[in-house]
């Protein structure tokens, strides 16, 4: 956790301790310091610049159908305060709602594993976090195409603080059998079936694995081995989350 450090000056960890420095940096507490053995105190970067930041902080999890992204949101919302948002979950919402102009539109697309237009889902991400007056967000299955992606930029990323990708690795046969036992579990999903699941997996290949290698190839991927069981798997993200600077 305490990689990343400046050394800063000890009278600011006085400052700190005695509750001066809350006048400069409210924001701060002894916690985002350390002193070392060598008697320097050391300020741990990215807990305080995430503490600092006044825009909401944004963590995209991706990764394929059934790869255990919603299931992991759940964990992380518990453990670190997280407000989880899963694009997917919006649309259906969206597609429920009486009255809505795009249900049809949406239950289309999702049947046949289809990436509805960025328009609809970045608008209903957007309300979700002005909403929730929360500021920590998982951004759960999106961007999942360039057009989300472009969408994106253009309408949210000045308004976040983009952390990091959080990427669910998964082979596709886990991916499939995950999603089809959800289904005869009675999931109610319209698509935890063989059909769709071809086409989800189709657009999950050619779609979506070249926005996450193009996050990757920015340094913004933090990849988790997803085959492993829930438990495993959340003690990898855990570990992440704290070396980025989140309690
Ligand atoms: N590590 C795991 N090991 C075994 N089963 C898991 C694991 N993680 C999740 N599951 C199960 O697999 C199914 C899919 O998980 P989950 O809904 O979390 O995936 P997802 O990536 O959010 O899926 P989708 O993209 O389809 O929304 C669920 O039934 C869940 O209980
Ligand atoms: O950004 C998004 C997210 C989802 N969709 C559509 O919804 C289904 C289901 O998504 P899950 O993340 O598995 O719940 C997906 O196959 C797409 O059809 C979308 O279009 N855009």
């Amino acid at each position: 956790m305490w990689r990343a450090f400046t050394r800063v000056r000890q009278k600011l960890l006085e400052q700190c301790a005695n509750g001066a420095a809350t006048k400069v940096w409210p924001q701060l507490t002894q916690t985002h310091f350390q002193l070392h053995h060598n008697n320097c105190v050391y300020l741990h970067i990215k807990a305080a610049r995430n503490i600092m930041s006044p825009k909401p902080k944004v963590v995209f999890v991706l990764g394929g159908p059934g790869a255990g992204k919603g299931t992991q949101c759940s964990k992380i919302v518990e453990r670190f305060q997280f407000t989880h948002l899963s694009a997917g979950d919006l649309l259906r919402e969206e597609r429920a709602r009486k009255g809505s102009e795009f249900g049809a539109l949406i239950d289309d697309y999702i049947r046949n594993g289809k990436i509805v237009p960025v328009e609809v889902t970045c608008s209903l991400l957007e309300n979700a976090i002005n909403k929730s007056g929360k500021s920590r967000f998982l951004i759960d299955g999106f961007p999942r195409n360039q057009d989300n992606l472009d969408g994106w930029n253009k309408q949210m990323s000045d308004k976040v603080d983009m952390q990091f990708v959080l990427f669910f690795d998964c082979g596709e046969d886990v991916c499939v059998a995950r999603c089809l036992t959800r289904g005869q579990g009675g999931s109610g999903r319209t698509d935890d079936n063989e059909e769709s699941m071809k086409k989800r997996i189709q657009t999950y290949y050619n779609e979506s694995l070249p926005i996450i290698k193009y996050f990757q190839n920015n340094g913004l991927v933090k990849t988790i081995d997803a085959s492993p069981d829930a438990d495993k798997v959340f003690s990898e993200v855990e570990r992440v989350f704290v070396s980025s600077g989140f309690q």
